[in-house]
């Protein structure tokens, strides 16, 4: 296949079937021109619901899809062998939907760097033994002409390339099997299924809810993977975890990671210079997948085929010799086969071109925007701004009737030079002195690496700014602030340091810290008028008053991480950044507009009850059950989003219908309704729907 054909196939597709379907994040895409295609994000659930879901058939669900106009019209100007390309790729994506898929693809903040940025994962969703293959998840392969190389790498896009030595030439490895991580000890392997395609075999017993990991190479993540960020690596300490040796490193440990790294990346420069070859680790195909590509081959991917190829032996034989030994801290020579490659190079290295430039990573661009940890959400802006309004209302000792009855929370993009944009909050109430505006409200979420350590918060920090009273920050602040902005260099530690922060912040011994005194708190004019009405206010502890210090407030606040901030269905804790991930699809609808939501405080309270996590949300919405359960019986009808002009069909005229008594009707309801519509509304669901429709 094309390269660029696939590499445009896969933008596509991966957006219709996963980002505008089933993820709350948007993948990496390859193309930095591409755009969100128009399609009905409903319709094309409705397919997988009705064809892939119930029956199992993808076959059909494509040829669905076909009769939808976007299809249709992006088909048709399209040879017929590029049309049979598309629906081969549409397949592989379809195959995510499948009740006996065994996976699914999931979020994961471990390789995202220094702002921990989303990426993608995959996850199995049902038990797998050591052996069994999981042939739904594959990846296509399509070869790179030359100069085309250079194209990806301006790109900076996360992408994944392999080398092919027979080819001698870079080639595109895409589909729903590119979501596989890396780990030094992985739990599946690369095998062929075709000419053209790759799926993987469990090494190991992967539990449902484990992360599936295969292993790159050697050298992919810098020298002998200094910078591999993979489960094992930090069990071993090893990798981007090695514990720094005091003597040798500076006192701040991870500028001596990044010397390491980039003495790492100087010398993997050379050594792509000498090797002619365009990668960073050198691996053997034989090894990865399991046997080379057959050039001649032409037969299909899909799974049925995967016995008949001649590739398909290499499911059953040498697992132990292909997998990769456990990491241990010890043993830092390659493993022997790995030796072995070294010497024979034969036919192809897998790598991430991408991976070769951490810094690009950060760019913001269009495509990642969504997935990005750094932008400031609205939603999540509006969460603490309402938090934090439910605070001033709890002490503003006021009259009843001078209470703020609304308040209007107003989201704003701000567009610093220089800066990534992020958004603003500011809470109006129809009581004069309880305005205020709220500006990178969580330390965890707040903060974009271009920031200075100078704007950490301690979390739900409220700043406000009273009326006529501007507060100047002293020559002596002002000289701490320097000094700590001067400390603050290295951004990736910083917000690493930060990341970390937003787990301390749960803790209650935290919360009864005073905040820091950061420049940004010492500038904020926090006057004492304001502070002086609310007469529980801790003492002036800092410049900055801490919300959650007050006992009404600090009620909520545990009540909110204890209980509601955890995911009912697979426990997972419900992070603030988690609920700004769900929004995040927010981010691209309101990015360049002025977005206003007016709220009453206490029914936020009240009927805001966050159950799921945004993966277990969109499961039942996508699934109908809750994680991981996906198999549909045909009796019970999914929730359907509901779709403008659509009508069920009327049941046959054949069909008597059955009279029900109206306890029997009662009871049937209340059991529907406990089965698909457990939780109540919730704002993440609103917004939910709201992006959907526009998609
Ligand atoms: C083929 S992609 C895997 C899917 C990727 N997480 C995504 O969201 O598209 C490879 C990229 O994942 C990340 N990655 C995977 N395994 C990693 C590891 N062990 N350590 C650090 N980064 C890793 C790197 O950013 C790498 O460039």
């Amino acid at each position: 296949m094309d390269f660029c054909l696939l590499s445009k196939f896969d933008d596509l597709l991966s957006d219709i079937f996963l980002d505008s379907q089933f993820l709350w994040f948007d993948t990496a895409k390859l193309n930095g021109d591409h755009r969100r295609p128009r399609i009905r994000s409903d319709k094309v659930l409705k397919v997988i619901q009705d064809q892939v879901l119930t029956t199992g058939k993808t076959e059909t669900a494509v040829k669905e899809l076909l009769k939808m106009d976007y299809f249709r019209h992006f088909l048709s100007s399209k040879p017929s062998r590029h049309q049979q390309e598309f629906l081969q790729h549409m397949k592989r994506y379809l195959n995510l939907y499948l009740p006996s898929a065994g996976f699914e693809i999931a979020d994961t903040r471990r390789y995202g760097g220094a702002g921990r940025r989303v990426e993608a994962c995959v996850i199995v969703t049902k038990d797998c033994s050591a052996g069994d293959p999981l042939p739904f998840c594959t990846g296509a392969i399509a070869h790179l002409a030359p100069g085309q190389e250079k194209d990806l790498q301006k790109g900076n896009h996360d992408i994944s390339v392999l080398w092919s030595s027979t080819r001698q030439s870079n080639c595109l490895f895409l589909g729903p099997a590119r979501f596989v991580n890396h780990d030094c000890d992985p739990n599946a392997k690369f095998v062929a299924v075709g000419p053209n395609s790759v799926s993987f075999q469990a090494l190991k017993n992967i539990k449902c809810g484990d992360e599936l990991t295969a292993f790159y190479g050697r050298h992919y993540f810098g020298e002998n993977n200094c910078d591999c960020r993979c489960g094992t690596c930090e069990e071993n300490q090893q990798g981007f975890f090695t514990p720094q040796d005091p003597a040798l490193s500076p006192p701040v440990q991870s500028n001596a990671r990044k010397r390491k790294h980039s003495a790492g990346a100087a010398e993997l420069k050379r050594h792509r210079k000498r090797s002619s070859m365009p990668c960073v680790g050198q691996i053997d195909l034989e090894q990865l997948i399991g046997s080379p590509m057959n050039e001649t081959d032409e037969g299909g991917d899909m799974p049925a085929k995967m016995t008949g190829s001649p590739l398909a032996k290499s499911f059953q034989p040498r697992l132990s010799s292909s997998a990769p030994p456990p990491a241990t801290k010890q043993d830092s020579s390659p493993p022997p086969h790995l030796q072995e490659e070294e010497e024979r190079r034969q036919v192809m290295s897998i790598h991430f071109l991408c991976n070769d430039d951490n810094d690009t990573k950060q760019q913001p661009d269009s495509a990642s925007s969504r997935s990005s940890s750094i932008s400031h959400s609205p939603l999540d802006l509006l969460c603490d701004a309402v938090l934090d309004a439910e605070y001033l209302h709890f002490n503003a000792k006021q009259e009843p009737q001078d209470a703020p009855a609304a308040l209007t929370v107003v989201v704003q993009p701000v567009h610093p030079p220089n800066h990534p944009p992020h958004f603003t909050a500011a809470i109006k109430t129809d009581v004069d002195r309880t305005t205020f505006s709220l500006d990178h409200p969580d330390s965890a979420v707040g903060l974009s690496p271009l920031l200075d350590r100078s704007l950490s918060h301690p979390p739900l920090a409220i700043k406000r700014e009273p009326s006529g009273h501007n507060h100047k920050p002293s020559q002596k602040h002002k000289a701490a602030a320097k000094a700590k902005a001067a400390q603050s260099s290295n951004d990736d530690d910083f917000l690493d340091d930060v990341s970390d922060l937003s787990s301390v912040c749960s803790s209650e011994d935290d919360e009864e810290k005073p905040a820091p005194a950061s420049p940004d708190d010492l500038t904020d004019p926090l006057s004492s008028s304001t502070s002086d009405s609310l007469e529980d206010q801790p003492p002036k502890a800092s410049p900055t008053t801490r919300a959650s210090s007050h006992p009404q407030y600090k009620r909520v606040l545990e009540a909110t991480l204890d209980d509601a901030l955890r995911c009912t269905i697979c426990e997972r804790p419900l992070k603030d950044d988690q609920v700004t991930d769900t929004s995040a699809a927010a981010d691209v609808q309101v990015a360049n507009e002025l977005a206003t939501w007016t709220w009453s405080p206490s029914a936020a309270f009240t009927d805001w009850n966050p159950q799921r996590c945004p993966r277990c949300e969109r499961h039942v919405r996508v699934f109908g059950q809750e994680w991981p359960n996906r198999k549909i019986h045909a009796s019970f009808p999914l929730r359907q989003p509901s779709i403008p002009g659509h009508r069920a069909s009327p049941p046959p005229a054949s069909a008597k219908p059955k009279r029900r008594s109206r306890k029997q009707q009662h009871l049937r309801k209340a059991s529907f309704t406990k089965t698909f519509l457990r939780s109540p509304p919730t704002p993440t669901s609103e917004i939910f729907d709201g992006v959907d429709s526009v998609f």
